[in-house]
């Protein structure tokens, strides 16, 4: 997955309290991306297949079963109508999306639901660490992530502790998320930084440098369930600290925004941004993964428009 398999480094809290961000600029900057360039035609298209590659096709309800998770491995198995990839002559690339991503629980229906969807190979990402508000004992947070790779979890989103970040404790989260990340063994580790809920974006940064620091092979934005999820400015801020810490280590850590982003035309922004902030490198599932619920029925309903000229019905995509 990532390119990096992040080691980590030791904590330096004189990088991670150094730097101060700069509220006004980083909003003029986000405000301009979803502006300045646009991408159309079989552009658009192609960078919308992009999409698909990069996302995490997410199901994380109370009322999650073994059939609603069968449907979306079959879903993240074939996401794209096959007309469609003919239309665009990419029938024969194996398009996937990039992982499933589920409660821990819910691992080892997607173990046998992509197996008898015919793609076992596609990454299972389980939430864990008591997901999403992470208030729970160390020592059940990393079992749970024990217990997720044992079921056949080949990704663990984690997410960091609040409490610690709230009150400057960036040792406490250092410390955790390198408890996790040995506990996730070969599995590749995603730190959730709950963003909406960390006061400022330079916490927003100093979350994003620890978790790097600590060994976090991702960092992703939110849970999807606060108040605030990802949102362009906080996206600004984390792929700046990736870019730092590549620039200072040499190290790529991936980037996962992920709750709230329903639209094809929020994806393209999203993935403007990678271009533009860190370049081709990061435009690949490897180090960039989009975390959402339903934005492929959206996605694939621009590429039936591409096709057909028209927009579909509803019952034509009868499940995203
Ligand atoms: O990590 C993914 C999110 O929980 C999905 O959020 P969403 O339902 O707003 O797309």
């Amino acid at each position: 997955m990532a390119d990096c398999g992040n080691t980590g480094c030791t904590l330096d809290l004189e990088w991670v309290l150094s730097t101060q961000v700069n509220l006004p600029a980083v909003k003029k900057r986000a405000a301009e991306l979803g502006t300045r360039r646009t991408v159309k035609k079989q552009w658009q298209a192609a960078w919308l297949l992009r999409t698909v590659t990069c996302i995490d096709l997410t199901t994380l309800s109370g009322d999650d079963t073994p059939a609603n998770v069968q449907r979306l491995c079959h879903k993240a198995a074939h996401p794209v109508r096959e007309d469609l990839l003919k239309a665009m002559n990419m029938q024969d690339k194996g398009i996937t999306v990039g992982a499933v991503c589920v409660y821990s629980a819910r691992v080892a229906d997607c173990v046998k639901y992509l197996k008898e969807a015919g793609n076992p190979n596609i990454a299972i990402a389980s939430v864990a660490t008591g997901f999403p508000t992470g208030q729970t004992h160390l020592k059940s947070r990393l079992e749970e992530i024990h217990q997720a790779v044992a079921d056949g979890a080949t990704e663990i989103d984690i997410v960091i502790n609040r409490n610690y970040a709230l009150t400057g404790n960036w040792q406490g989260v250092y410390d955790e998320v390198k408890l996790m990340k040995q506990a996730c063994g070969g599995a590749h580790m995603k730190a959730i930084l709950a963003t909406g809920e960390l006061g400022s974006l330079t916490n927003v940064y100093r979350a994003s440098i620890t978790a790097m620091m600590a060994g976090a092979d991702f960092i992703k934005t939110s849970t999807g369930k606060e108040e605030v999820n990802a949102i362009l400015p906080v996206g600004l801020v984390m792929v700046r600290a990736i870019r730092e810490y590549y620039h200072k280590t040499g190290i790529k850590i991936g980037f996962k925004p992920a709750g709230g982003v329903r639209t094809a035309k929020d994806s393209l922004t999203w993935l403007i941004l990678m271009k533009e902030e860190l370049g081709d490198d990061w435009l690949n599932p490897r180090l960039f993964r989009i975390g959402a619920s339903s934005l492929l029925i959206d996605v694939e309903r621009q590429l039936y428009h591409w096709t057909y000229g028209r927009y579909a019905a509803d019952h034509e995509f009868p499940m995203a």
